[in-house]
């Protein structure tokens, strides 16, 4: 992964998670869904942050390493290698994660974006891994992810949604967007960040 990160700037991984790792994770996620714990994902931050569902629709729930369950702590600690990995290979100085559940009810998108917010770079990396079990190209909700930097045209890789799949770009570099899907759409997805960028 880390050589795919270093050679193009984006890496997918089928499997990152075994079934029962990702159908565990899946469920704390579905949990928290159906007891009300997630809101609305805004664009930008702090006091800049605003609900746009012209722009995104989804619905978010932040992970914390102290009150989240035990499939999301054995993610966060899988992450924790890769940082590690990541940082003995490019030495991007990666310090640590920030992370969210995302929830995309049906007819939900997340339009072209770079993760990266106006004036910061402290987001490096963007990894996200995906919940959906059983999904097939009818139900949509791909993500399509342009391979060149800083480029939204050209060439794109389109990634299915499915459960136990990783997807891990440069955050800076990689536009991308999330079409609309039919059926409920569900991952986590978050960032590796370097100090104070
Ligand atoms: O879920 C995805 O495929 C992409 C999500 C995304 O781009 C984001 O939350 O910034
Ligand atoms: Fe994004």
């Amino acid at each position: 992964m880390v050589e795919g990160l270093q050679a193009r700037g984006w890496v997918r991984l089928d499997g990152f998670l075994s079934e029962t790792d990702a159908r565990e994770l899946s469920a704390e996620s579905v949990e928290a869904w159906e007891s009300g714990e997630f809101r609305k994902a805004g664009v930008g931050r702090g006091e800049q942050r605003v609900i746009r569902e012209d722009i995104r629709r989804d619905h978010v729930l932040w992970l914390e390493p102290g009150t989240a369950g035990p499939a999301a702590q054995r993610y966060l600690a899988k992450l924790e290698e890769l940082r590690s990995a990541i940082n003995r290979s490019l030495f991007l100085g990666l310090f640590d994660f920030e992370g969210h559940f995302a929830v995309y009810p049906p007819g939900a998108f997340y339009k072209a974006h770079l993760d990266r917010h106006r004036g910061t770079a402290d987001r490096v990396v963007t990894a996200i891994l995906y919940l959906n079990d059983g999904w097939v190209p009818a139900d949509g909700g791909r993500l399509k992810l342009w391979t060149e930097p800083g480029s939204q045209e050209g060439p794109a890789e389109w990634v299915e949604p499915k459960l136990g799949t990783l997807v891990v770009f440069l955050a800076g570099d990689h536009w991308h967007e999330v079409e609309m899907a039919s059926r409920t759409r569900m991952s986590v997805t978050g960032w590796f960040r370097v100090r104070g960028a």
